[in-house]
């Protein structure tokens, strides 16, 4: 026996130790900072990838410039620039040495000699295979783009500056604006297209993860002599801002506004059309905002030489002669969206929360909150449409335990509860919606116009509705025909005008007008015609699905019947409209089959007419009052067949019915 007991061999020891379930690490208690979960789980934030990350960081600076602008009723002026970066200019504004690739076969981008030749012959056999269906005048498919190069590739940098005239930013607040995820100054009950206190922060998260570099924001409020100038990253893990300048530097122009700028990996390539839609539905449902949208391009601008030599005799002095002729094509960008309008929507008002909207938590931070010493006061003063006489009404139904002068501020957890089950409960006038301030039908009508030119639109406007306690209106436009719009359904969505372009198909909008909006009861083919269907709705609670307010679901009933409702609005508009074309159409095409009728005809009518005449005359038959005058002219020979002949034609209409008269009889 062994000494310390044990019989097993070193090999059998070793078994036994493989076989024995490994034990599981121990369970770590951890926390998480808001940044550091936004970073780990960025895509629900909208930065997805690379080039959607480019869009959202437009998407956020271009809604913060115009909630600026608006909260201080300044028509917008927004300048958004994305500067393209190489990767030697990257490297040398990091201070890193550019470096050439030495073992090619490391890179993800790699093909191996075998792949390359695999590839060429795949190519090859498809072009030959399109050369012999041209040749035997078969229909031609492109051949698929080459897929030399797949994987990541290299990263492009683009730097994003966004500049406008808003009010600005108190010197003070921009490092906890700009570097702690979840603050801000939209979180009011209001109608902002900002909401969450993340955007800005989340463009800055992504240029820490993907470029390493911060985030300068400049700043100049009202009557402030000077600028103020920020450099900052974020510390994820604290969530708090690492600031590495903030100071105040001479305003000698009096500017006011913020210029925000950042530089992030992106792909312009791949989502330069969706950046370019976004911008341009901006410019549709904000009008009056005054937009500059610039790409710089860092590629060097390309150039096409054609070159040609122009022979001259011999023995002439000049030689053969060079002609040398350089066109410049550039990636650049440049569009200016203008002002079409000077008449900006009212400013959305900050609004009280609506008693049916609230939850316990709420009702716990309005009562920490309140200056309001007794419920009655706070009841009455808290809420919307809570009045005096209402107010004691609901303490009486909570019981004996309450009462009007009752300290609001020393009300026990179970008194909060019984408050917030009566709220739950009574009936209350819905809110009004004064505080929200739509696109408006005319901006709307102006929109669609410009940028679909249809044939025929309608538009509606909703009354406030209420969801959830939360008040809302829906607008609608509907448009026929038009430039550059497919057939079916084009569906364009705002949320507190916000264009929204992606998950299309989840949202509430697009989910009606393809489900429950019966569009051939009202003439419109819903496959052939080109129809455009916008719809755009405000609220102080918009409820995307997702921080990337992106879309609204189809879950909230409310919602989803005044969505139906406004398009079904402007379907009657439009149907009323489309039967009086088809008349007017069919009434044409009548006039025209009777001018080419009557000149033929009118000899035969002539005849017939006088025959009438003479049979009325002999009371055998009797004719309208309305055909009296030209029969009388027929009779008394006042009319000659010539002249009836004009006047059939000019009068189509009415020869039309008395031709049929007389075909009757
Ligand atoms: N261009 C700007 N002008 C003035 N203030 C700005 C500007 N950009 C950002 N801010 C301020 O910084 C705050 C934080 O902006 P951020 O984009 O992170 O969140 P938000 O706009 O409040 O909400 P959301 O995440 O929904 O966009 C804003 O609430 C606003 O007060």
């Amino acid at each position: 026996m062994d000494g310390d007991g044990s019989s097993e061999s070193p090999i059998e020891t070793k078994k036994a130790k493989s076989k024995t379930p490994r034990k599981p690490k121990e369970t770590i208690l951890k926390q998480k900072s808001p940044a550091e979960f936004f970073a780990e789980n960025k895509n629900i934030a909208g930065f997805d990838n690379p080039g959607k990350s480019l869009y959202t960081t437009v998407r956020e600076l271009v809604e913060n410039s115009l909630d600026s602008a608006e909260s201080i009723s300044e028509l917008p002026v927004v300048e958004i620039t994305i500067e393209e970066i190489g990767k030697s200019k990257f490297n040398s504004m990091i201070g890193l040495v550019d470096r050439e690739r030495v073992d090619a076969a490391l890179y993800d981008d790699y093909e191996t000699e075998k792949a390359r030749e695999k590839r060429l012959a795949k190519e090859a056999r498809a072009q030959e295979m399109q050369a012999k269906n041209a040749a035997l005048g078969k229909k031609v498919k492109d051949t698929p783009a080459s897929k030399a190069i797949k994987g990541r590739g290299e990263a492009s940098f683009y730097r994003v500056t966004c500049k406008d005239n808003g009010k600005g930013m108190p010197h003070d607040d921009i490092p906890n604006m700009f570097g702690r995820v979840l603050s801000g100054t939209k979180y009011g009950l209001k109608q902002t297209r900002g909401k969450f206190g993340l955007g800005a922060k989340m463009a800055l998260i992504w240029s820490k993860m993907s470029t390493g570099l911060p985030i300068e924001i400049t700043s100049s409020m009202k009557n402030q002599n000077y600028v103020s100038f920020c450099r900052l990253d974020i510390d994820i893990h604290k969530n708090i801002p690492h600031v590495h300048l903030h100071e105040k530097r001479e305003n000698k122009e009096h500017w006011r506004g913020a210029e925000i700028q950042v530089v992030i990996e992106g792909n312009w390539t791949t989502y330069r059309s969706k950046i370019l839609h976004y911008m341009r539905q901006m410019a549709v449902i904000t009008p009056y905002a005054q937009f500059l949208f610039k790409f710089v391009s860092d590629a060097p601008e390309y150039a096409y030489v054609s070159i040609s030599f122009q022979l001259l005799p011999p023995k002439t002095t000049v030689h053969n002669h060079l002609i040398q002729t350089v066109l410049f094509g550039s990636k650049n960008v440049s569009i200016r969206f203008a002002r079409r309008t000077d008449v900006m929507p009212p400013i959305p008002m900050e609004t009280k929360h609506h008693p049916s909207s609230v939850d316990l938590l709420l009702i716990k931070r309005l009562i920490a909150e309140t200056s309001k010493q007794n419920l009655l006061q706070f009841l009455q003063h808290e809420f919307v449409n809570i009045s005096k006489s209402y107010a004691e009404r609901l303490i009486g139904e909570m019981g004996p335990d309450f009462g009007s002068k009752m300290t609001v501020k020393s009300l026990t957890s179970q008194q909060l509860v019984r408050i917030h089950q009566l709220l739950r409960q009574a009936k209350f006038d819905d809110p009004s919606g004064h505080c929200l301030s739509p696109a408006g039908e005319y901006n709307l009508r102006l929109g669609i116009i410009k940028e679909l030119h249809p044939d025929m639109v309608a538009t509606y406007s909703g009354s406030a509705q209420v969801f959830e306690g939360h008040p809302f209106i829906v607008e609608a436009g509907v448009s026929v025909g038009g430039k550059n719009v497919k057939q079916g359904l084009n569906i364009f969505r705002f949320a507190n005008r916000i264009p929204l372009l992606f998950e299309q198909g989840a949202d509430v909008v697009t989910r009606t007008a393809h489900k429950r909006i019966n569009w051939s009861s009202y003439k419109i083919n819903q496959m052939q015609d080109k129809i455009g269907v916008f719809v755009s709705i405000v609220s102080t609670k918009i409820p995307f699905k997702g921080t990337g307010k992106e879309y609204i679901g189809d879950d909230i009933t409310e919602i989803a019947s005044a969505v139906k409702y406004a398009i079904q609005q402007c379907c009657v508009q439009l149907k009323s409209k489309i039967v009086k074309k088809m008349h007017a159409r069919e009434q044409q095409e009548r006039k025209r089959n009777l001018s080419r009728y009557i000149p033929d005809a009118s000899g035969a009518v002539y005849n017939v007419l006088k025959e009438m005449t003479q049979l009325h005359a002999s009371k055998k038959i009797r004719y309208g009052d309305d055909d009296a005058e030209l029969l009388s002219k027929v009779s008394e020979n006042l009319i000659t067949k010539e002249t009836l002949c004009e006047k059939l034609s000019k009068h189509v209409e009415q020869v039309y019915s008395l031709a049929l008269c007389v075909k009757v009889s």
